[in-house]
């Protein structure tokens, strides 16, 4: 697969405090990663980086196998950008700023242009000032999408927007992926990043503590098991990889560590098994989990 971008041992530091202490990973094309991590953790600090808005202490970072700071000029030709409050000129109208940002790009495809401006139902003949956060955003989405790049970097691009304008950018995303294009998301939305990403990396004080697919990751944690049992479900409480034992009369709940499976379910056909039901571990989940500890 080709690699669109690749973070190696970044690192910068804002004064005496470390930003980021060591962040690696890559993005190729058709694949969509999921940048997750709480307020404060480094993802804003990244992707300005990956812009060229800011330089790194150390560290490599690519895109197009160029350096962001060296040749961001070049870069940024065939990427598109939507930060989590996008600022417009507030006595242009939406229409005219998405011209603008289209023309910026290098021009820009008018019928998709248009087909966005209707799917995101946004009125671009409204001067800006007027628009509330979530048209604001749209603005950005759109003209992000009606050009044609390579990479697509969104920083929190869904904030302001209603479930339904959420759903259409979902839908817009999956296609430029379908087109081998590359994206970048942060999101605190795990809800879109669980819809979207084929892989996720999480960031935690500006180191990445774990990347890998969902189905990866959740490999790594456990699942939720609730089982009924004709014989006495109380001895599922002592077998390898069953933690935080419930039982309720001969119904049990229960984590189970994947790697202990078997155990579990040869133990659990001894007690003749009524129900058994396995639940995988959602983002959700796995994120709590690495900010609980
Ligand atoms: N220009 C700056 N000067 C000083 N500190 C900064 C600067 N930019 C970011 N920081 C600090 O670096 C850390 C990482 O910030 P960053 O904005 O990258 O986090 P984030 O993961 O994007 O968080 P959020 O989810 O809240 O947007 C924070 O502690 C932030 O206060």
């Amino acid at each position: 697969m080709k690699e669109i971008v690749k973070v190696q041992g970044l690192q910068k530091k804002f004064g005496k405090f470390k930003a980021l202490r060591d962040v690696s990973f890559t993005v190729n094309a058709g694949e969509v990663i999921g940048f997750i991590g709480p307020n404060g953790a480094g993802k804003s600090t990244t992707i300005r980086t990956l812009l060229g808005i800011i330089n790194r202490d150390a560290g490599e970072a690519k895109i197009f196998g160029k350096d962001v700071w060296h040749d961001s000029l070049e870069i940024h030709k065939r990427i598109s950008y939507v930060p989590g409050d996008v600022a417009l000129w507030g006595s242009l109208t939406g229409g005219e700023i998405i011209d603008l940002f289209i023309k910026l790009h290098g021009g820009g495809d008018k019928s998709k242009r248009d087909y966005l401006i209707k799917r995101f139902e946004l009125d671009p003949k409204k001067k800006a000032k007027g628009y509330s956060k979530g048209n604001r955003q749209k603005v950005g989405l759109i003209a992000a999408l009606s050009v044609d790049s390579d990479l697509y970097i969104f920083d929190e691009p869904t904030s302001g927007l209603d479930p339904l304008m959420e759903a259409v950018f979902q839908e817009e995303v999956e296609k430029i992926k379908r087109a081998g294009k590359a994206i970048l998301l942060s999101s605190h939305i795990l809800s879109e990043v669980e819809r979207l990403a084929d892989k996720v990396v999480i960031i935690r004080q500006g180191k990445v503590v774990e990347t890998g697919t969902l189905e990866e990751l959740r490999h790594l944690t456990r699942s939720t098991v609730t089982m009924v049992t004709e014989g006495d479900v109380a001895r599922m409480a002592s077998v390898n990889g069953v933690h935080d034992f419930k039982q309720t009369g001969n119904q049990a709940t229960f984590s189970a560590d994947n790697a202990f499976i078997n155990d579990i379910l040869s133990e659990a056909a001894k007690l003749g098994v009524k129900k058994f039901e396995s639940v995988p571990p959602t983002l959700e989940d796995l994120f709590m989990r690495h900010y609980e500890v």
